[in-house]
């Protein structure tokens, strides 16, 4: 395995797990500086974007991350639905949009999250899930002078990811995220009370798919120099385990 390091002047990252797109945008690998050129910093990170198509596996990977790093999860999904939930204009807006399949609009959603992001509990370590999405949110954050540290890509197979959206279902008592048939509830008690989001459905996440995949690499031309791209097509402790190596050797 490769690990990610910072170096004086670029990021040399590559795929962590095995490989199921594209060769990474950077291939380079240590080898490729020359030797003395490099000024390996090694980095503790309390400012990590995870970013994947739906269903790739973030909610699941921020839920350990973000207990285990001590890192605030701030998902630009949840902070939608909280807002749809409250029944606000900007909230009924979104809601149009996400049944969609469709990005909510900036003015919605970039001040939603930088407000987050400067809220105090994520001051001392934040992990954004689902931002930025679309290249003109990437600059938002960059004009507010807001980086991670890493930029964690997670990746899998179009054909995987429908299979998980339909089964996945949610425990709306505890966030927990579950899927029927890959990670079922542990009792009857909480299978009774799962929930499947609305925008989970087959005929829904074909439009999402086509967003995502649409700004995917726009995105990643803003964070090339701290990009970590991870297979998310593997059991969810690997890739957590994936994710850990990353980390470490930064
Ligand atoms: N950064 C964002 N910008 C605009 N819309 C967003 C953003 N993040 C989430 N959304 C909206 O919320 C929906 C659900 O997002 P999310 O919970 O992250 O699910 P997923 O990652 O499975 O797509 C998206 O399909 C989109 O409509």
């Amino acid at each position: 395995m490769v690990t990610a390091y910072r170096t004086e002047r670029t990021t040399r990252v590559r795929c962590w797990g095995t490989r199921v797109g594209p060769a990474p945008a950077l291939s380079s690998s240590r080898r490729t500086q020359p030797r003395g050129t490099r000024n390996l910093t090694r980095m503790a990170v309390n400012k990590v974007m995870i970013s994947g198509a739906p269903a790739s596996g973030k909610g699941t990977q921020c839920e350990m991350l973000s207990g285990n790093y001590n890192l605030t999860h701030i998902s630009a999904g949840d902070l939608l639905r909280a807002e749809v939930g409250s029944g606000t204009a900007n909230g009924l807006k979104a809601k149009e949009f996400m049944d969609a399949g469709k990005l909510v609009p900036n003015e919605i959603v970039v001040t939603m999250v930088k407000d987050r992001l400067n809220q105090p509990d994520a001051l001392a370590g934040w992990l954004l899930d689902g931002y930025p999405r679309s290249k003109d949110q990437a600059d938002a954050l960059e004009e507010a002078n807001i980086r991670p540290e890493v930029f964690l890509l997670l990746e899998v197979p179009d054909s995987i990811l429908v299979d998980r959206v339909v089964g996945r279902r949610l425990d709306p008592e505890t966030g927990k995220i579950y899927h029927l048939k890959y990670a079922p509830p542990e009792s009857e008690e909480v299978a009774e009370r799962l929930i499947q989001r609305s925008d989970d459905t087959e005929e829904k996440v074909v439009p999402r798919l086509e967003t995502h995949n649409s700004n995917v690499a726009a995105i990643l031309d803003s964070y090339s120099d701290v990009l970590v791209r991870i297979n998310g097509d593997q059991a969810k402790d690997k890739v957590y385990a994936d994710i850990q190596e990353a980390l470490k050797s930064l």
